[in-house]
């Protein structure tokens, strides 16, 4: 395991602010290395579909996708998004290639089960195929990675984005060495919303666990969270969570077993 890889994700009020957006790609840039850039984009979707007369509607930090909104967030996520990310990056000096779960068959997934709550085209993951990413990364290239993915079948479905990240940072840390980090526009998990001096420093298991029986802990970063662990208990060597300041200088939520 010679390689360092560096998966870093942005989320959606990242996305919608220029300034915010365009320090991140920065950041991204000047990373050594080799890296992926995976990013989410449910702001921009939930604003697109309230303008085509479709209410959003969000479980546990998760969109029900029915047939409509699918194709609003393959159009938001896989287009716009993406592409304008990868130009950008272009722009930057980073030689970034957009991708979605179904380009070279990277991220295969199913539809989400559940047993009260009907996701519809939501998916999960269930596969990532290594070979065409460390092939691309081999090639210098930085893919950009968005949270639509597939099931083999022909099907659309849209991932979570936080999960993309994890499920590629857990696909690969047998091969590189890998930091994940989850850039979004607080300063870290916090106890107290309202209260900027009230980050929480380090999480593990246990205390995440009382975190969110309080509630202190909910909506867009249960699935952050519950990734984070993932990708650590699969071998990744780090996961932080954190606005852009705190991935500069050291700040931010670590997350530990
Ligand atoms: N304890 C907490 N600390 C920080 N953010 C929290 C916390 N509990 C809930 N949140 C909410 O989770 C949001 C992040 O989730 P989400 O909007 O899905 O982010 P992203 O688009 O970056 O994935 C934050 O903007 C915040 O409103
Ligand atoms: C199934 C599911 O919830 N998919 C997410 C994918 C985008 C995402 O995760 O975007 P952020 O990172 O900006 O929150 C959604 O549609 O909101």
């Amino acid at each position: 395991m010679s390689h360092s890889l560096t998966i870093l994700k942005i989320g959606g009020a990242v996305l919608q602010d220029e300034a915010a957006l365009s320090a991140a790609l920065q950041f991204f840039t000047g990373m050594p290395g080799q890296k992926i850039l995976v990013h989410g984009g449910g702001r921009k979707a939930s604003d697109i579909s309230r303008r085509l007369g479709i209410a959003p509607q969000m479980h546990e930090g998760r969109r029900l996708t029915d047939a409509a909104t699918l194709e609003v967030v393959t159009m938001v996520y896989a287009g716009l998004e993406n592409k304008r990310l990868v130009a950008q990056l272009q722009h930057m000096g980073t030689n970034a290639i957009g991708l979605s779960g179904a380009d070279a068959n990277i991220i295969l997934s199913e539809k989400r089960k559940h047993t009260t709550v009907d996701y519809g085209f939501a998916g999960d993951v269930i596969s990532v195929q290594k070979a065409p990413l460390q092939a691309l990364l081999g090639a210098g290239l930085a893919p950009v990675c968005c949270a639509i993915t597939h099931d083999g079948q022909g099907q659309l479905l849209n991932t979570n984005a936080d999960t993309i990240a994890a499920v590629l940072a857990a696909g690969l840390a047998a091969d590189y060495h890998v930091d994940l980090l989850y850039c979004f526009e607080q300063p870290g998990v916090m106890e107290d919303l309202s209260r900027p001096d009230s980050l929480i420093q380090e999480l593990r298991p246990d205390s995440y666990a009382r975190y969110r029986a309080a509630g202190v802990i909910a909506g867009g970063m249960l699935p952050k969270l519950d990734n984070a662990f993932r990708a650590v208990n699969a071998g990744a060597r780090k996961a932080l969570i954190a606005d852009l300041e705190g991935l500069r200088n050291g700040g931010g939520t670590t997350i530990r077993l």
